[in-house]
C-alpha cells in the first residue's frame, strides 16, 4: 500500500524585509549574503500574528483548498519549536479555531498533539502519521509545522529570519508523493543551538536584596522567555554536516546497495535554515557516495577540506546543484528559515516550480534530508505520483510570494523589539490573534484568536 502526501497548503508572513536593506544597515557586504547564502528577503510577522495564527491560516486552506470533510481526520500532529505555552500544544489551539469555522464538536474525536525537536520535529510527526495510516489506511492524518525563526539583532542568525507553517495531508493512496518504508536516522545530544529557560536576578531589577514580590513573582530569580536561540552558527553547521552525512549512510545500508543513491534522486530536499544551505553541506556527501572516489579517506583534515571546497566549486557540482538542489531553494530564498516547515517548503517550492516550468516529474524519486539541532537527521525518499498536478492548481506559492510587503528598517527593529503596536497590513481572510487576557486571574495569558473575512 503507497502512503503519503495527498494535499499541501501554506501560510508565510506576508510582510518581508529585503536582505539588501539589512546588509546596509549592518554594513555587511550584500554580495555575501545574496551569492554566498542565496538570500533575498526574510519574512516577519506582523503584530496580529503568530505562530497559532499561520498554523490555523495553512490549516483552513488545506482543509477548503481540498474539501476535506473534517470527520475523516483522524490526527493533527504539529512539529514546531515556538510554542506559546508551556502546557497546552499549539495542536489544541488549532482544535478550537478550525471548530470555530467549521463546527462546535467537528474534531472532538480528533487526536492532536505537539512533536518539538527543533527543525526535525515535523518530520517526526510525519514519520509518526505514515506509521498510523499503515495501520488504519482508512484513516486520514495533517501534519502541521508552524515555527517564527527570530534572532537577536546584530547576530549571525538575523539575516536567516523567517515566519510561516506549511500543512500536509498524509493518507493512503496519496496524489503527490509516496515514501518508502527506509529512514536513516543519527542522533547525537549536542548544544548547538538550543532555546534554554534564562534567569535574571530580582536584585539586579528592582536594586533591593530583600527580595520582595515583584509583579507576584516570589522567587529571587526572575524566569525569562525569548523566542530568539543561543546558538554557534560554525558549529551549527558542522553537526547539520555530521549528522546528514551518517544518516544518509544509514539510509544506504537500510536499501543495501552499493549504487550512489542520489543518482536515483530526481530533486533532493533538505531542511533549510536558509536557500544555500544545503548544496553547502552536500558536497561530502556528494564526494564520498560518487560512483568513483573522489576522496580517498586517505587525506589529512586540511587537505580533506580544501578538496571539498574544490569539489563545491567544480562545475560537475555546480550542474548537479542546479538540477537537484535549485527547485527547493527558490522559496527559502524569499522566505528565511521556517524551522519545522523549511523542509516542506521546499518540496513545495519544487513542486511549484516544476509546475509552472510545466515539466512532468510522475514516478521521479525524491530524496529528503532533514535536520534538527540538538541534534538529528533523518534521510528517506518518496515517488512523485501520477495526480500531483492536480494538487498544485490553487496553491500558487510564488504568486503569493511576489505579492509580501516590503518595510524599511526603521518599521523592521520596531517589529523585532516589539515596539509597533499597529498592524503594518490589515488582515483579510485569515486568522488573527485578537487578545491576551490580562485581566481575569484563572485566565490569565489565555490567548484568543479570531477569523476576520
Ligand atoms: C549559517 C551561518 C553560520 C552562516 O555564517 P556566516 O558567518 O554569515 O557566513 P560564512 O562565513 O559561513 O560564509 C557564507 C558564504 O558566503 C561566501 N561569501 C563571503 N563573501 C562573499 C561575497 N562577497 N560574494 C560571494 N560569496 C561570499 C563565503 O565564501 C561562504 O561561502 P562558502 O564558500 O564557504 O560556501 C549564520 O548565518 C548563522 O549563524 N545562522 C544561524 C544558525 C544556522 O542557520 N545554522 C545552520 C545549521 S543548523 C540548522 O540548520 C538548524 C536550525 C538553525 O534551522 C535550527 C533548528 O534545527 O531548529
Amino acid at each position: 500500500m503507497k502512503i503519503g502526501i495527498d494535499a499541501i497548503a501554506f501560510d508565510v508572513a506576508k510582510i518581508h524585509l529585503p536582505i539588501k536593506t539589512l546588509a546596509l544597515a549592518r554594513n555587511i557586504e550584500s554580495e555575501k549574503l545574496k551569492k554566498g547564502l542565496g538570500l533575498i528577503k526574510m519574512t516577519l510577522p506582523d503584530i496580529h500574528q503568530d505562530t497559532v495564527v499561520f498554523g490555523a491560516n495553512a490549516l483552513t486552506k488545506l482543509i477548503l483548498n481540498n474539501n476535506i470533510k473534517l470527520d475523516e481526520i483522524a490526527r493533527i500532529y504539529v512539529g514546531t519549536e515556538s510554542a506559546i505555552d508551556n502546557s497546552k500544544p499549539i495542536s489544541s489551539f488549532l482544535i478550537t479555531l478550525m471548530e470555530q469555522k467549521f463546527g462546535e464538536d467537528s474534531l472532538s474525536e480528533c487526536d492532536v498533539v505537539d512533536f518539538t525537536f527543533a527543525c526535525i520535529g515535523g518530520v517526526d510527526a510525519l514519520q509518526n502519521c505514515i506509521d498510523f495510516i499503515q495501520l488504519n489506511p482508512t484513516k486520514k492524518a495533517i501534519v502541521a509545522t508552524t515555527d517564527f525563526a527570530k534572532y537577536d539583532l546584530n547576530s549571525t542568525g538575523e539575516y536567516t529570519q523567517g515566519a510561516g507553517a506549511v500543512a500536509i495531508l498524509i493518507s493512503a493512496n496519496p496524489r503527490i508523493i509516496a515514501f518508502e518504508n527506509h529512514w536513516g536516522v543519527n542522533t547525537k545530544g549536542v548544544f548547538d543551538f538550543f532555546k534554554p529557560y534564562r534567569t535574571v536576578s530580582k536584585q539586579e531589577i528592582t536594586g533591593n536584596t530583600n527580595n520582595e514580590s515583584w509583579f507576584d513573582n516570589l522567587e529571587s530569580e526572575i524566569e525569562i522567555h525569548k523566542d530568539q536561540p543561543v546558538f554557534d552558527g560554525q558549529y551549527s553547521n558542522q553537526c547539520y554536516m555530521d549528522r546528514t552525512k551518517a544518516a544518509y549512510f544509514s539510509f544506504k545500508k537500510l536499501k543495501n546497495t552499493q549504487e550512489t543513491i542520489y543518482h536515483s534522486w530526481k530533486s533532493i530536499v533538505m531542511h533549510l535554515p536558509y536557500a544555500f544551505q544545503g548544496r553547502r553541506m552536500l558536497s561530502e556527501i556528494y564526494a564520498l557516495d560518487a560512483s568513483s572516489a573522489i576522496l580517498s579517506g586517505e587525506e589529512n583534515p586540511s587537505e580533506y577540506q580544501n578538496k571539498l571546497k574544490e569539489i563545491s566549486k567544480s562545475e560537475e557540482y555546480k550542474t548537479f546543484v542546479i538540477e537537484k538542489l535549485q527547485p527547493a531553494e527558490l522559496a527559502s530564498s524569499l522566505i528565511g528559515n521556517l524551522y519545522t516547515g523549511s523542509i516542506f517548503m521546499g518540496l513545495l517550492s519544487t513542486l511549484a516550480h516544476f509546475y509552472d516550468t510545466k515539466k512532468e516529474i510522475t514516478s521521479e524519486k525524491f530524496g529528503f534530508l532533514a535536520y534538527g539541532s540538538g541534534s538529528k537527521s533523518k534521510v528517506f525518499e518518496g515517488t512523485i505520483q501520477p495526480e500531483w498536478k492536480s494538487t498544485l492548481a490553487n496553491v500558487a506559492l510564488f504568486e503569493t510570494l511576489e505579492n509580501s510587503f516590503e518595510i524599511d528598517f526603521e518599521t523592521y527593529e520596531k517589529l523585532h523589539k516589539k515596539e509597533q503596536k499597529q498592524s503594518i497590513v490589515e488582515p483579510k481572510n485569515e486568522w488573527i490573534l485578537d487578545r491576551i487576557e490580562a485581566e481575569i486571574p484563572n485566565l490569565i495569558g489565555a490567548r484568543y484568536y479570531k477569523w476576520i473575512d
